[in-house]
């Protein structure tokens, strides 16, 4: 049956509310003794002990001629009170401590890991016992000690539901923000960590319930004249036969809320209905029909495009020497089998105000890598070295090696980054108002809350969202993936970046959402002049939107120039074999695309010789140990490390200055 479908005619809710009904009941009943008890529950009547039910006492009264019925009702007082007061401080102290270890990981998490089973594998209630054997009974006693046992759980499940969103792009995104390890934890893996620990809260609550009349039934738990379950159910032993009306309505009491708690929990783990919280936390579950965007259809992007005139002729924005970011020789590792791997190496690019560079090449070639080093983005334990600068004159930085306090004041203001997967950068705990209100309050171009909004819905209308207002109250999975691509946008602009950097922006949307999104940030790109870096393995789109291309194979770059020239004259055959695989204008129908036989090689340094040489239709015997060098060819821009240079172009003597550009 589907979820949230109505079962014998009987809505979802209604079902969770009616399991939950027991439980509901007696914490109003809790809530409300002092009004709706007819007695003091403490108060002693000798000469009416042991009254059967009758109008004046509904439930009877016990060997001390108590009102049994006010002795439930407060009973259910302090059971519940103490559930609530254990419940809330292991949920608090095991939410927290999973959330830290998961979020650290390393040897701290294995620490606290440990911890943890150890506390899972205690028998708790004879932790219970010793504790108050030492410290005597009472609900001060009771609340110290029940915790101890019961915090784990919720820990184990926090930090599993933390360390699986670790690394994921989201949180990417927000160190991209700027966003602090505080403000990380606090704000957006606390509330995804806290979803399943509620739900198991729900089925604790019976369990503690249980424990703490256990305890008391001992007479461990709370002492005599208090009116508790367990209590009640002690001192109504003796007269099991007698009088039944003093043992029997605390154990229904007692197991009711243990069954009601029990019940509720299993139906908010199945999914069946869910509190707001877990609503928000756990979206997938819920079939949604997306927003569709309302912005005009473009054409497609599929086919390769060589822009009208040749690229060197900058934008209107871009004059020589506004150079925005300029990376040198830039390298990165990665730990591996007790040393380092090279997987990007000697990396050379500059962009310019209003210029887009794209970087291309097949899944793990390293463009990924090569476009977001320079911002800190990539895994704790990658080695970046070479330079790469941002700016020019005064306002020039060195990012590689950049303390992560100063790398706070860079990303998010002065480079904005748009990765693949929107639905991972966003949190789907939050609107995506509340996304674009952090980036404009981060960036500093925030206010009071009504000033900040109004700045993010300009964005989401820069970013070509109709009716921003509307969309700012949406959440992330409500809405498509190329307007979540927009957000994205709308977040990046938000510092008004002088770099935008974005990974694979359009390759997960369809050809006609590709295009629109591509001639929004060509739009962007005029319009406020940012440098791009635009990282894709389709030529297709790069053709669309970028002035220049750095083709990389294995790590390193094997071609580079103005995309006009690239395009229509290929010189390296890796470049040349990439042409090859997508539509071309003026192609014959029925033209068959050819793909490259064999795959990428694996890293830069894996051969001595050129790495594509394996691949390569033209290779000859020398390809296989001389590593060709990246060298310019007829026009200085267009560069290409191929020894057999099929482009047929004459070679031209390299500068020093132009070995380092592009
Ligand atoms: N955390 C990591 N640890 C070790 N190696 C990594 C790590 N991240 C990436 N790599 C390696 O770096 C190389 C380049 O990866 P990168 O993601 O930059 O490639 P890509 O060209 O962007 O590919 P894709 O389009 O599939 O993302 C790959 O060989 C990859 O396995």
């Amino acid at each position: 049956m589907t979820r949230g479908r109505r079962a014998w005619g009987v809505p979802a809710t209604a079902r969770t509310t009616l399991v939950a009904l027991p439980l509901i009941v007696f914490v109003v009943a809790g809530l409300l003794a002092p009004v709706l008890a007819p007695a003091d529950p403490t108060a002693n009547d000798l000469a009416g002990s042991l009254l059967p039910p009758s109008a004046d006492h509904l439930l009877g009264t016990d060997q001390l001629g108590r009102d049994q019925l006010s002795r439930i009702l407060y009973g259910a007082r302090i059971s519940l009170a103490v559930a609530a007061a254990v419940l809330a401080i292991s949920l608090a102290a095991g939410v927290v401590v999973g959330t830290v270890a998961g979020y650290l990981g390393g040897p701290i998490d294995r620490v606290i890991s440990r911890v943890i089973d150890m506390a899972v594998s205690l028998p708790g209630m004879l932790v219970a016992l010793a504790i108050i054997g030492v410290r005597g009974p009472g609900v001060e006693n009771l609340v110290i000690a029940m915790p101890l046992w019961t915090w784990a759980p919720y820990a184990r499940m926090a930090r599993a539901r933390v360390a699986g969103l670790r690394g994921g792009p989201h949180l990417d995104a927000l160190r991209l923000l700027g966003a602090g390890p505080a403000r990380v934890i606090g704000r957006h893996l606390l509330p995804p960590a806290l979803a399943p620990c509620l739900v198991y809260a729900s089925t604790d609550v019976g369990t503690i319930v249980l424990g703490v009349a256990t305890l008391s039934f001992l007479g461990l738990g709370i002492p005599p004249p208090h009116a508790e379950w367990g209590q009640m159910l002690i001192e109504g032993r003796p007269y099991l036969a007698s009088a039944w009306w003093l043992a029997y309505p605390p154990g229904v009491a007692i197991t009711a809320v243990v069954f009601a708690s029990n019940l509720l929990g299993e139906r908010l783990a199945g999914g069946d209905e869910r509190p707001s919280i877990l609503r928000w936390v756990l979206p997938a579950l819920r079939p949604r029909r997306p927003i569709a965007a309302r912005t005009a259809p473009a054409g497609s992007s599929a086919t390769l495009t060589a822009p009208a005139a040749a690229t060197d002729a900058a934008p209107a924005a871009a004059t020589d020497g506004d150079a925005v970011i300029r990376a040198r020789d830039l390298s990165v590792c990665y730990p591996h089998g007790g040393g380092r791997r090279r997987v990007v190496a000697g990396v050379s690019y500059e962009v310019r105000r209003g210029r887009v560079l794209a970087i291309v090449g097949e899944s793990g070639s390293g463009k990924t890598t090569a476009a977001l080093a320079p911002f800190g983005l990539l895994d704790p334990d990658a080695v970046v070295t070479g330079s790469v600068t941002l700016g020019a004159g005064a306002g020039a930085r060195e990012l590689v090696g950049l303390p992560p306090h100063e790398r706070r004041r860079v990303n998010g203001r002065r480079v904005g980054v748009v990765f693949q997967d929107s639905l991972a950068a966003l949190n789907p705990l939050r609107t995506v108002g509340a996304h674009v209100d952090e980036a404009v309050g981060n960036a500093g171009r925030g206010g009071r809350r009504a000033v900040t909004r109004r700045v993010t819905e300009e964005l989401l209308r820069l970013a070509g969202l109709p009716d921003p207002a509307a969309i700012a109250r949406e959440m992330p999975h409500r809405l498509s993936g190329g307007m979540r691509q927009r957000v994205q946008i709308a977040i990046a602009l938000a510092g008004e970046p002088e770099v935008l950097v974005a990974d694979e922006p359009t390759s997960a949307l369809d050809v006609t959402v590709q295009a629109r999104l591509l001639d929004l940030l060509g739009r962007l790109r005029d319009e406020l002049a940012m440098a791009m870096v635009l990282v894709s393995h389709d030529l297709a789109v790069v053709s669309r939107l970028a002035d220049s291309v750095a083709v990389m194979y294995a790590g390193r770059v094997v071609e580079s120039g103005p995309l006009a020239t690239v395009i229509e004259n290929p010189d390296h055959p890796y470049t040349r074999g990439l042409l090859d695989a997508v539509p071309r204008p003026g192609a014959a129908p029925g033209t068959r695309f050819r793909t490259m036989p064999g795959r990428s090689a694996a890293g830069p340094d894996d051969t001595g010789g050129c790495a594509f040489a394996p691949r390569c239709p033209i290779a000859v015997a020398a390809c296989a140990h001389d590593r060709p060098a990246l060298e310019a060819l007829a026009s200085a821009a267009h560069r290409s490390a191929c020894s057999r240079h099929p482009g047929g172009t004459a070679l031209l003597p390299v500068t020093a200055r132009e070995r380092d550009g592009l």
